[in-house]
């Protein structure tokens, strides 16, 4: 494809050049990645800025140059104001516009986004449809898995994934749409069909600095709803429990089917019933009401099988084979993941970093015991530090016992985080202890716990490491905590 017919769809470029007639073979956004014919954008970034590597990029080959400042290149250079929504543009239409090819589910709010979207994809392959999926714990292209680092990648890893998707014939496609995402321009492109608001806490302050800023960067997927390049019906699924959700919904130019416990919407549960494990409610929609058990738990799931069922609903999916798919999903990785080795004792993995997550978790926690409830956490290190403190309170209040320890310090001091969670406490609050160590951690709560406790693990989830000093060392606590129990059992 020649570099005019990549940029043609850019507003702030300025007219073809000759010198634009050149062939290009592929696109790159990092120097070491670039290939004879590629197209390198220069993107800045939070560590380093991708204007420092042109040189590189070009000794490799690169054909031509997308730059937001002047550099000096031996190959043609188109200037941009904003290399990352060019590149959303050019990898858009490099890919073909590939999500003009199948239906697109976008899933976005502060919690719940995963579980959602799991859901989705069980319903949709009920029903006969080859998925793809793209989320925190992985992104799926049909039956093969890719593993990600983002929850949702940046346009160019995005569109590609997309392409890969159509090729092989995907028809149904369910998304994850992080705030950060949105702000810096992703998903732009992207042509959804639904979008859906689970919810709105505090969360990723140190980067969005306020909640309405936030929120903000949230309310773009629904102003995005309307442009796209085929026609056909766009609807917006909105939790209008939320306060936010209520706003979105006055804010959403395009239909809006909501949901919630509370008060009247489109999608409701009520006779709602919480067990140990499962969960029974009647779910009633605009198309008719019908009996739900399932075996995710928690108030917190029945609000994610109501946004699921809202959007398949919307796709005439029978509510038989919604009903079906709620009753046999098992937990989602890491998400209210229990770790049963036939222990006295419950143990459950939650991936709660949030104040909000990690209150709704302890409050089902709460529930499903009679015994003591004992909260192993952490706060993530270059991570919005206002939610330490909360996620301490939260701990402290709704367990018995707290122990905090470390969750991905990253380039932090683990000890300084902790001793940001806990200066909250005056000498009064005396249940918890901290451990640096988060295996040391985790085994002195399965050493406290004794018959009919339960223990809930929180913050890392699904995740395989704990991120130390900028690098990623195995961790997993679902096998940590396996291993803690076969011991003492011993
Ligand atoms: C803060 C942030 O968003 N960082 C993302 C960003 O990395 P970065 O800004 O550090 O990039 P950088 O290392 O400075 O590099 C800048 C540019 O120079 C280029 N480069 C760099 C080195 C080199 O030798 N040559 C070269 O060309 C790089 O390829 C890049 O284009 O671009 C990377 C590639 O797309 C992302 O993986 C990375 O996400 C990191 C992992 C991250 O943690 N992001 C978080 C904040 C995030 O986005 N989270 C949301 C929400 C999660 C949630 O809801 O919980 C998400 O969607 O994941
Ligand atoms: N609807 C919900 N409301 C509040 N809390 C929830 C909800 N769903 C899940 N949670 C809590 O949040 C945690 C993360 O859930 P999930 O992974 O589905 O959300 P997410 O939005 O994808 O999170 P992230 O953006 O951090 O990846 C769960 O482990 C649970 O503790």
């Amino acid at each position: 494809m020649k570099l005019n017919d990549l940029l043609f769809k850019m507003p702030f470029v300025s007219s073809p050049a000759e010198d634009f007639e050149v062939e290009i073979s592929s696109i790159e956004t990092d120097s070491r990645k670039v290939k004879p014919g590629s197209l390198f954008i220069c993107i800045k970034g939070h560590q380093t800025d991708g204007h420092l590597y042109v040189q590189e990029a070009t000794q490799k080959g690169a054909a031509a140059i997308i730059a937001e400042t002047e550099i000096e290149s031996s190959v043609p250079v188109v200037y941009v104001k904003d290399s990352s929504r060019a590149l959303a543009i050019i990898a858009n239409t490099f890919y073909d516009y590939p999500t003009a090819n199948f239906p697109l589910i976008g899933v976005t709010g502060t919690n719940g986004k995963t579980t959602v979207s799991y859901l989705l994809d069980s319903i949709y392959q009920n029903f006969g449809k080859n998925t793809g999926l793209i989320g925190t714990i992985q992104n799926k292209v049909g039956n093969s898995y890719r593993e990600t680092s983002n929850t949702t990648p940046d346009a160019l890893v995005l569109q590609r994934l997309f392409r890969e998707m159509k090729d092989i014939g995907v028809d149904q496609v369910i998304m994850e749409v992080s705030s950060h995402a949105l702000d810096l321009g992703r998903a732009y492109g992207c042509d959804f069909n639904t979008v859906i608001f689970t919810n709105l806490t505090q969360d990723h302050l140190d980067y969005h600095h306020d909640e309405v800023n936030y929120f903000l960067a949230k309310s773009l997927l629904f102003s995005q709803l309307g442009n796209s390049y085929h026609h056909g019906s766009k609807y917006a699924v909105i939790n209008i429990d939320d306060k936010y959700g209520k706003n979105l919904q006055q804010m959403t130019a395009q239909p809006v089917v909501t949901y919630g416990i509370n008060c009247s919407a489109d999608v409701m549960a009520d006779d709602i019933q919480l067990f140990a494990n499962k969960t029974i409610f009647r779910l009633k929609t605009p198309v008719g009401t019908v009996k739900i058990t399932s075996r995710l738990t928690g108030i917190f799931n029945v609000y994610n099988m109501l946004a699921a069922t809202a959007a398949a609903i919307l796709d005439h999916i029978p509510l038989e084979i919604i009903q079906d798919t709620l009753k046999v999903i098992p937990s989602i990785p890491g998400r209210f993941e229990a770790v049963d080795e036939g222990q006295s004792f419950g143990v459950i993995v939650d991936y709660a970093h949030t104040p909000n997550a990690l209150q709704n978790v302890l409050e089902t926690c709460r529930g499903l015991t009679t015994g003591r409830l004992y909260c192993v956490i952490g706060c993530g290190g270059d991570r919005d530090p206002s939610k330490r403190p909360l996620m301490a309170k939260e701990a402290v209040n709704l367990a018995d016992y707290a122990i905090f320890t470390s969750d991905n310090p990253r380039t932090e001091d683990p000890a300084a985080i902790i001793e940001d969670m806990i200066q909250v406490f005056d000498d009064n609050v005396t249940n918890y202890e901290s451990i640096l160590d988060r295996k040391k951690a985790i085994e002195k709560a399965v050493f406290y716990a004794e018959e009919g406790d339960l223990i809930l693990i929180a913050g890392k989830g699904h995740e395989t490491y704990q991120e130390v000093s900028g690098k990623k060392y195995p961790f997993d606590d679902r096998i940590v905590a396996k291993n803690a129990i076969l011991t003492k059992e011993i």
